[in-house]
């Protein structure tokens, strides 16, 4: 059994850091361990063009705590109205790496999003054209359609066709979270990747409806049925380079999620890699951690893998209850539980910076 585990670090293809005063914890939790994280544009108002991706890309730098190395890739949020010339020019300027197309009120602060694509052509296919990735919050949005099934009809009505139209696009579906999902990025192109949360690995449904309603096991799209988190074991352990790690930390104040009308979203920035990496073990697969957390992505979004290190020990240690973000509480995925891993070293942090996540 190995006490330490050493990998290339990693990165996260997926997560959202919020703004002002959360930014210190946020970026910290993030930092500790990955160099790169892809930054999701669903601010209050989104981040839509080159100057406020540009603006928000310096007060996150501007929240790196020292001796950290940590690189925010930015992205655009696809609106209906959205003018590809803009995208084009953040893309070719290295302000956005990515575009993000959240349907219309499909999730957290997806008001302004986009009501039907073909509103976007123009700019999927200029992204087409320029190699610049589209990334999705796959889910319709529609009344009649079940919850739980929200993601496997995207799939169908709206990805399907995406694909079709623009087979040279670079396409990312979002935390994953369905059997069907994972069957669709499998069977498609090179150019169709997903990535998959630590959560979605470890939850099912049920965990929402244990002796109560837990609202912190709550995120969109929604944990589904054992069958489907089975399957996302198997994708992310498949050692196949479509499926990435983005872990889709998301924090809320604690009020806000224990509250008649919760907020969707699971902050596990401060758990993210270790919980990956017990998933990989459970699965027989350690020696393919590396690949989903520090290859694959890179390969996907034409960047170099990073240069460094990180390691991991077999020292159990229990996650805090909660966690201060930028003055409130909010409650950490697995709170109270005990993880096998503990982050020993990132050779990207200081001295005295390392050890648990005692943000
Ligand atoms: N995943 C979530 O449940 N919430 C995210 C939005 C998103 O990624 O869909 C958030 O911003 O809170
Ligand atoms: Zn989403
Ligand atoms: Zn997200």
């Amino acid at each position: 059994m190995n006490t330490m585990i050493s990998i290339r670090t990693p990165d996260d293809w997926h997560v959202h850091l919020r703004d002002g005063a959360q930014l210190d914890q946020t970026v910290a939790a993030t930092a500790r361990c990955f160099e790169r994280a892809i930054v999701m544009p669903n601010l209050v108002p989104p981040v839509c063009t080159v100057d406020a991706a540009r603006q928000y890309r310096n007060r996150i730098r501007a929240a790196i705590p020292p001796g950290a190395s940590f690189q925010p890739l930015m992205t655009c949020y696809l609106t209906d109205g959205t003018d590809a010339g803009e995208v084009a020019a953040g893309y070719s300027e290295g302000v956005f790496a990515a575009c993000k197309l959240y349907p219309a009120h499909a999730t957290t602060h997806a008001d302004s999003g986009v009501t039907d694509v073909r509103r976007i052509h123009a700019v999927l296919a200029t992204m087409e054209r320029t190699g610049m990735p589209l990334l999705i919050h796959g889910e319709v949005t529609d009344a009649d359609v079940d919850v739980f099934d929200r993601e496997a009809v995207f799939i169908e009505r709206v990805l399907s066709p995406i694909v079709r139209d623009f087979p040279a696009l670079k396409v990312v579906l979002e935390h994953i979270t369905t059997a069907e999902a994972v069957d669709f990025v499998r069977d498609s192109g090179s150019m169709v990747a997903a990535t998959i949360t630590p959560h979605h690995l470890v939850i099912n449904r049920n965990a929402m409806f244990q002796r109560g309603l837990r609202p912190h096991a709550y995120c969109l799209p929604v944990a589904k049925r054992e069958r489907h988190r089975l399957a996302l074991r198997r994708a992310a352990t498949s050692g196949l380079s479509k499926f990435f790690l983005g872990t889709d930390s998301a924090p809320h104040p604690r009020a806000m999620k224990e509250s008649a009308c919760g907020c969707a979203g699971i902050f596990n920035a401060p758990v993210a890699i270790e919980v990956y990496a017990q998933v990989f073990e459970e699965e027989g697969a350690l020696d393919l951690l590396e690949a989903f957390a520090s290859e694959y992505g890179p390969r996907f979004y034409g960047l170099a893998p990073n240069a460094g290190q990180i390691s991991l020990m077999r020292t159990p240690w229990q996650v805090p209850d909660e966690i201060e973000v930028g003055g409130q509480a909010v409650v950490p995925f697995l709170a109270g539980e005990t993880l096998t891993w503990q982050l020993a070293t990132n050779h990207g942090l200081r001295a005295g910076q390392s050890g648990p996540p005692t943000i």
